[in-house]
């Protein structure tokens, strides 16, 4: 009779969750959106594959983000059932999976799209596993906002293989993001610190504590609100998507300020923080949704 843990065969869904699918529907979605924000008309086949490749593209990052994080992974109990720190997959296949993923997605968006994009994707894989994943994730509170550069750049992905070129508007949307993703991500940390001290991840709660990352979240809201906005009065977007930015805005400002604002007891529940955490997925869709209306619609 032998001890040793016996690895399941991973089957299809280990892959899928390896791509983290969940997360990546709004990466997709945003990248959609800046392809079809641009003013120009693309081939429907040009659409379809760019669309495809940035989703391969964020897949592969999810699983060399999953290859090299097993270990932190199968300490937290939020992540302790992905298909490696459970077992149901060996971390040579992750490696190869993404490796073959990303490379093969990166290649196709290059060929069969165009350069710049083929490019601006190679940059967030690299720039999500090796500068987040590798780098800063396990070093410094400020990870996710370096980091989340990552998560940013869909938008210019998705404009850029639709045109070739960048423009202001696909600019300020990576802003949006980027400005985003702080409060998106540390709303959550607020309520699974004790996973990430656990882990030994210097999460912003973990090492400055509540009352700074409540802090933080209020002051991130000013620029990320300025950025959702400012594409209006700017004129490269109607007024659709303006009424739109503000009345979101307005609301994602008021779930943060209570966050911002209120003292943590020992007991509990997190709900403001859970609301603003929930709530900020539902804003990127709305927002990025109503570009793409007010662009098709005005
Ligand atoms: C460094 C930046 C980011 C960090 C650290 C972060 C972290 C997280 C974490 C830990 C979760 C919890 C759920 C899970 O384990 O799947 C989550 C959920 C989510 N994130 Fe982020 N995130 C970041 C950026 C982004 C970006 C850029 C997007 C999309 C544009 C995004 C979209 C989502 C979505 C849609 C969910 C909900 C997934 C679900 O329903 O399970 N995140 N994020
Ligand atoms: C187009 C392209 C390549 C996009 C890259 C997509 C990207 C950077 C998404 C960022 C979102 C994300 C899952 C962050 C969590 O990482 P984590 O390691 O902190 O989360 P975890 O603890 O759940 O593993």
């Amino acid at each position: 009779m032998t001890t040793e843990t016996i690895a399941l065969p991973a089957d299809w869904r280990d892959f899928l969750a390896l791509t983290k699918p969940r997360v990546m529907t709004l990466v997709v979605f945003t990248g959609l959106c800046g392809m079809l924000a641009a003013p120009v008309t693309v081939h429907p086949v040009i659409g379809f594959t760019a669309i495809l490749c940035i989703a391969l593209g964020a897949g592969a990052a999810g699983a060399l983000n999953q290859w090299y994080e097993a270990d932190l992974d199968a300490k937290m109990r939020r992540t302790a059932g992905r298909p490696l720190p459970a077992g149901r997959m060996d971390k040579q296949s992750a490696l190869h999976f993404g490796v073959g993923l990303g490379a093969f997605s990166v290649l196709l968006m290059g060929l069969a799209v165009n350069v710049l994009a083929g490019g601006i994707l190679a940059a967030s894989i690299l720039f999500y596993v090796l500068v987040y994943t590798v780098w800063l994730k396990p070093r410094t509170p400020q990870n996710i906002v370096i980091g989340g550069a990552a998560g940013a750049f869909p938008p210019l992905i998705g404009w850029a293989a639709a045109t070739g070129g960048l423009a202001p508007l696909p600019v300020l949307l990576f802003a949006l993001v980027f400005l985003w993703t702080p409060p998106h991500f540390w709303a959550l940390a607020l309520f699974v610190k004790t996973d990430y001290a656990n882990a030994g991840i210097p999460m912003l709660p973990v090492v400055a504590g509540e009352r700074a990352t409540r802090t933080q979240i209020g002051l991130y809201t000013i620029p990320m609100a300025v950025a959702a906005i400012v594409p209006w009065p700017l004129k490269l977007t109607g007024a659709i998507y303006g009424v739109v930015a503000i009345v979101a805005t307005a609301w994602f400002a008021l779930l943060a300020l209570r966050v911002a604002t209120r003292s943590t007891q020992e007991s509990d529940t997190m709900r403001p923080e859970k609301r603003l955490f929930a709530f900020s997925i539902v804003y990127l869709f709305v927002l990025f949704g109503a570009v793409v209306v007010d662009r098709w619609l005005a």
